[in-house]
């Protein structure tokens, strides 16, 4: 069976960008390894303080930041870092050639309950002659030129786009390597479950509240069919299965907080993912525009997120 480094030496995929995902997916093999270790290794908690999106941070989430933060700053390749736990971009290399935006550790609040976490990236290219600042990093998700995650489930999974479809590797520990084991992935058509986190109904929209009830209905109802919902509570584990079975996975806009475009992060979330999905032959909007072409206006943005099986995404958005 094919590994990693054999699937990037037979692509299309350059040399630096090889580098980086290489440094990228063997950090993550620390994190899980980290990770297996749980209580035992004393990286279970609080950290103690908020990151600049005033989340309490774990310790696990401070570790695995750290640890990418460390490794992808030392690769040549590397231009620039921007992480949902560092308030600044981290310049790496000024003659990198790419940058990496990360969210280390997504579905912190399942760390203590020994449930599915993950770490979500995403790449792009950008040179320049100077020291990266910012603004740089303000680029579409279309301009990505690789995306993916690593699951840290049952079993360790690397799920990746480098713009060639989408491919998921299982970590083999007795080899310490990824290997390919579902090529060319593509997302059901069939939808027979949503992920939609119901305790926050009341503040959707009148259009997602329909929506939403009409799923609900089930076969009474005008959809005709019954549906089953599911909640991993981590982002990574709710797309994790719908690229496995299909389905739509909904973070909508809310007047909870009116300053908030919505909870999930532009460039560290949304942005790999809708490329993931889009590779997979599925949909990634917001209630009003495709995520991949939203221009950033900030790196720690928010926004809404409806992603999943095409027709049901376009469903959805009817309403
Ligand atoms: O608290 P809720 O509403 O269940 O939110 C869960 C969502 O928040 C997130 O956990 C946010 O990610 P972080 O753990 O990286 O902050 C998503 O992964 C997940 O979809
Ligand atoms: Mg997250
Ligand atoms: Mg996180």
């Amino acid at each position: 069976m094919q590994n990693l480094t054999d699937v990037l030496a037979s692509s299309s995929t350059p040399e630096t960008l090889q580098s980086v995902l290489t440094v990228t997916t063997d950090t993550c093999i620390a994190i899980s390894d980290a990770l297996k270790q749980g209580s035992l290794a004393g990286i279970l908690g609080m950290a103690g303080n908020e990151n600049v999106q005033g989340e309490e941070q774990k310790k696990l989430d401070v570790i695995s930041n750290d640890m990418l933060k460390d490794a992808l700053s030392a690769c040549p390749a590397v231009r620039a870092i921007a992480s949902e736990e560092e308030d600044y971009i981290v310049p790496a290399n000024t003659s990198g050639e790419y940058f990496i935006a990360f969210d280390p550790l997504d579905g912190s609040s399942n760390i203590d309950i020994n449930a599915m976490v993950g770490t979500i990236f995403s790449i792009y290219r950008q040179t320049g002659d100077s020291p990266a600042v910012e603004e740089d990093f303000l680029i579409p998700g279309k301009e990505q030129v690789a995306a993916g995650y690593v699951l840290y489930g049952p079993s360790t999974m690397l799920v990746l786009t480098t713009g060639e479809g989408v491919n998921m590797f299982t970590y083999d520990p007795t080899k310490k390597v990824f290997t390919l084991t579902h090529e060319q992935v593509k997302v059901s058509q069939e939808t027979q479950e949503f992920a939609i986190n119901m305790s926050n109904q009341r503040f959707w929209s009148d259009n997602m509240q329909n929506y939403v009830n009409d799923l609900v209905q089930g076969s009474e109802g005008p959809r005709e069919k019954n549906f089953n919902m599911r909640w991993v509570a981590a982002m990574v584990g709710d797309v994790h299965r719908i690229l496995c079975r299909g389905g739509i996975f909904i973070y909508p806009w809310d007047n909870k907080d009116p300053s908030k475009a919505g909870k999930l992060r532009l460039m560290y979330e949304a942005n790999p993912m809708a490329m993931l999905l889009e590779q997979a032959g599925g949909k990634a909007h917001t209630h009003t525009q495709r995520i991949l072409d939203i221009q950033p206006e900030a790196i720690h943005q928010r926004v809404a997120v409806i992603l999943g099986a095409a027709n049901e995404v376009d469903k959805c958005l009817s309403y």
